[in-house]
């Protein structure tokens, strides 16, 4: 221990480091039993400062320090740029008009955004790109992005068995189908010809343990889980996913150390307090076509054993009839009803509990993923990055308001963990975008 210039001790970053390697050992509950009861408190406060001050210092450097992220510049712009908006803060104008020009030097002439200027496009960098001006906001960065180029190059992208290329040759996956489904539907320009045969994809990704693989065959993941089930949502297609499956898989990944793994036997890692915390709270909304699923089984495999009045409450509610309908309020495939998908999505919000272990990820962000000099991490021994930042961040956020009513009312005290100065600003959970950002762009783009 160390005694601050305050006179308060404060531990060291190989104390620190070494109690929650140890605790992690057995359980992260006894952590608190390893950690002397002075330094708990400190160790449970969001170090804002430090993660702005990390954070900063990236985005400076991004012309220079980051060689081998060569190709992925716009990805930095967004790792950094979301997570100074997921704390409540922004960069300033000049610095602003700085990113808007370099990604703008980064949007193909064809259409598209690639890793740096003069580069192949590719849908990922374009996702983070556009993920960035959204966050950035405002006219000048909103109509920078050239929608008519951005859609030719997604049909370029298209492929006839319903995926996505990455890139020209590239890779056709999962996370093709959500970063050009995602990009589409903010933008409004999401129509038949995107989605068709999308959904036909991703079901042949879901594998038998119920999470989504990156292509047909592969292993269930918790990114290409939150991708594919993110976008069926957005393309209205979600009930043909085996709901119940899935959520069984993606809750059984939160471990003992109270973070989430990536897949099955793997270690917990602090960026799928998104991806998998992301998709369960995207599954906290689809409680009713779950039960339905679930009602549907029942009916199928043990009707003799329901008592009649359950017979009765059953009766009329099988998926077969729904499963290729697309959401409420929707009718059957006219494109209009693709770019409310989203929208809806956060307006039409019911007060559910979460399906995982909000406040026990919360601690594992805190605790094991947290840097107290700046920045966070997947584990205790690893070192920070702004990829584990953002997606740290975004899932410290989903955690906060698991719980509330509205997705951006304020979450109670005993739902936050730590001070509730720790709180961040709400996301859209299927876009990862600051809520508010989000509402701007929509309203932006449904005038085009
Ligand atoms: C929007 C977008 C581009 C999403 C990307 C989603 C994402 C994070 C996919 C994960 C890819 C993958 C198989 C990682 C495994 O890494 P590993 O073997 O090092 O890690 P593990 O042991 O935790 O599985
Ligand atoms: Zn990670």
């Amino acid at each position: 221990m160390e005694a601050s210039a305050a006179g308060t001790l404060s531990p060291t970053v190989s104390q620190r480091d070494q109690w929650i390697v140890e605790s992690q050992v057995f359980h992260i509950y006894q952590l608190f039993a390893a950690i002397p009861p002075n330094a708990r408190s400190l160790m449970l406060e969001l170090q804002r400062e430090k993660h702005i001050e990390f954070l900063s210092k990236g985005l400076r450097h991004l012309g220079s320090a980051f060689s081998v992220l060569d190709a992925s510049r716009p990805w930095l712009c967004y790792w950094i740029i979301h997570s100074i908006a997921l704390l409540g803060e922004s960069i300033d104008d000049e610095l602003e008009d700085n990113t808007v020009d370099f990604l703008n030097r980064c949007q193909d002439p064809n259409g598209g955004y690639a890793g740096g200027p003069g580069q192949m496009p590719h849908l990922a960098t374009t996702y983070a790109a556009v993920n960035t001006l959204i966050t950035l906001g405002g006219e000048k960065s909103l109509a920078s992005i050239n929608r008519d180029k951005l859609y030719g190059f997604m049909r370029r992208m298209k492929q006839p068995n319903g995926g996505f290329r990455m890139h020209d040759e590239g890779e056709i996956d999962v996370r093709a189908c959500y970063t050009a489904i995602s990009v589409a539907s903010v933008l409004n320009i999401l129509d038949d010809e995107l989605v068709r045969n999308v959904g036909d994809y991703i079901l042949s990704c879901q594998t038998y343990e119920g999470g989504i693989a990156g292509e047909p065959g592969s292993e269930a993941h918790g990114g290409y889980t939150f991708c594919g089930l993110a976008a069926m949502i957005l393309i209205g297609e979600v009930n043909r996913l085996d709901l119940p499956r899935l959520t069984d898989w993606v809750v059984f990944r939160q471990g003992k150390e109270c973070g989430f793994q990536g897949r099955t036997n793997k270690l917990v890692d602090g960026c799928y307090s998104f991806w998998q915390g992301g998709a369960v709270v995207l599954l906290q909304r689809l409680h009713s076509f779950i039960d339905e699923q679930l009602a549907e089984a029942l009916q199928f495999f043990t009707i003799s054993d329901v008592v009649p009045e359950d017979k009765e409450s059953l009766a009329g509610t099988s998926s077969h009839s729904t499963c290729r309908i697309r959401h409420e309020g929707m009718s059957e495939s006219s494109s209009s009803d693709f770019k409310n998908i989203g929208y809806n999505f956060i307006n039409e919000w019911k007060a559910s509990e979460p399906l995982f272990h909000s406040i026990a990820l919360q601690q594992y962000i805190l605790l094991c993923s947290q840097e107290q000099d700046g920045g966070l991490r997947d584990k205790p021994g690893k070192r920070r990055d702004h990829y584990h930042t953002c997606y740290c961040l975004s899932g410290l956020s989903l955690c906060q308001y698991s719980w509330s009513k509205r997705p951006d009312s304020p979450p109670l005290p005993k739902v936050v963990m730590g001070p509730y100065s720790n709180l961040l600003e709400p996301i859209h959970p299927l876009f990862n975008v600051v809520l508010e950002r989000y509402r701007e762009a929509h309203k932006f783009f449904a005038g085009l």
